[in-house]
């Protein structure tokens, strides 16, 4: 009798826990429909940009791309003309070059959904790293982002009967947790996490939505590059995630955009690592916040377990370099 008693009093605490929750958690719940709106995806001519494209362009959006290159663009643009028979804008301009990027975005008109998914990625210890390295994937993965959000904006803004927007920013695992030989890459893409978290804040009152996505290792031309040059200890970290196809990261990528969620895992170990580095951001969903707020200790612990693995194969494999 004192047993049920117990867990009938567990239970309730547990529902109250949800249903505190439920009322407190912000930003609000929201819908971002895709049909026939402007979608504008930059890096949108290779690897998971151009799997957004064409999604997007599959649900019945009206996609504009933004790459350097123009001969990749036009590839892309006969690629989903082909499958989808939509026909895609293309932007040939580098996110470094801020007039550049400005003058794109004047040309492609009102943005409904920008997603910023541009990004490169040079691995290698920093020690052995030239500082031009660094500061290209600085440039281009964070800097490269401000660009593109700033002349984005002054379209975006002004909603009224346009319904919700998005900005939704491509980070990495690398940019929740720090990874043997990504010093530079994981500073571009924690970087974009706190730009996110305080963007929220900014545009929330003109109905503006902050995504950041975060794949593992994914198949494209772009980690076919990386591969040639990863070092050992760097692959052996990031097996921790496996590898994704850049349709199934693209699926995940847009569901969490229509569902505005603020972060976008896209795997199993992505769920776990989310709930791990959940940190301060905002959560929109209180089942999600209710699982955070349950597991944070259970899961801490297997953050540290880990630390352990990736720490032992570091040691393991200095060991055997300098025998
Ligand atoms: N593949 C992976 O394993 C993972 C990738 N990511 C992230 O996903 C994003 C896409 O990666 P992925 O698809 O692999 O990359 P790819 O190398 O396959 O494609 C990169 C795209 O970005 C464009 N781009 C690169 N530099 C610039 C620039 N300076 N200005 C404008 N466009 C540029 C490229 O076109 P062009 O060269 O013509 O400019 C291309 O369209 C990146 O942000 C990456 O960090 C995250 C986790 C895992
Ligand atoms: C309880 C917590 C469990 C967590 C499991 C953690 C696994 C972390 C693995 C991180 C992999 C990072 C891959 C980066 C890919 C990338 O961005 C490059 N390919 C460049 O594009």
């Amino acid at each position: 009798m004192a047993v049920a008693y117990l867990w009938f009093l567990l239970f309730l605490t547990h529902l109250a826990l949800l249903f505190f929750l439920y009322v407190i958690v912000r930003p609000r719940p929201v819908r971002i429909p895709i049909k026939n709106r402007h979608v504008f995806i930059t890096g949108g001519s290779s690897g998971i940009g151009l799997a957004l494209a064409h999604r997007a362009a599959s649900e019945g959006a009206r996609v504009s791309i933004l790459a350097r290159s123009h001969d990749k663009l036009q590839d892309a643009k006969q690629e989903i003309s082909l499958a989808t028979g939509v026909d895609v804008a293309t932007f040939s301009a580098d996110v470094r070059d801020s007039d550049a990027v400005r003058r794109a975005a004047e040309e492609a008109g009102p943005i409904d959904v920008l997603i910023v998914n541009q990004g490169v990625f040079v691995p290698q210890e920093l020690e052995k790293q030239e500082l031009d390295e660094v500061r290209f994937m600085v440039e281009v993965n964070l800097i490269g982002s401000f660009n593109m959000i700033k002349a984005a904006l002054p379209m975006m803004k002004n909603r009224e009967g346009r319904g919700p927007g998005s900005i939704a920013l491509m980070s990495s695992q690398a940019g929740q947790v720090g990874i043997y030989g990504y010093t530079a890459y994981s500073a571009s893409k924690f970087g974009l996490r706190g730009l996110a978290e305080s963007l929220q804040h900014e545009l929330i009152a003109q109905d503006i939505h902050v995504s950041l996505i975060f794949p593992p290792d994914t198949n494209t031309p772009g980690l076919a590059e990386e591969t040639k040059i990863r070092p050992q200890l760097t692959n052996i970290i990031a097996a921790s995630s496996g590898v994704m196809k850049a349709e199934e990261v693209a699926k995940k990528a847009l569901d969490g955009i229509k569902c505005g969620s603020f972060i976008i895992p896209c795997n199993f170990e992505g769920h776990l690592l989310s709930i791990a580095t959940a940190g301060f951001s905002p959560q929109r969903s209180f089942l999600m916040a209710f699982v955070e707020v349950l597991t944070a200790g259970l899961i801490r612990v297997a953050t540290l377990c880990f630390q352990w693995n990736w720490y032992g194969s570091i040691e393991k494999y200095y060991a055997q370099k300098n025998q």
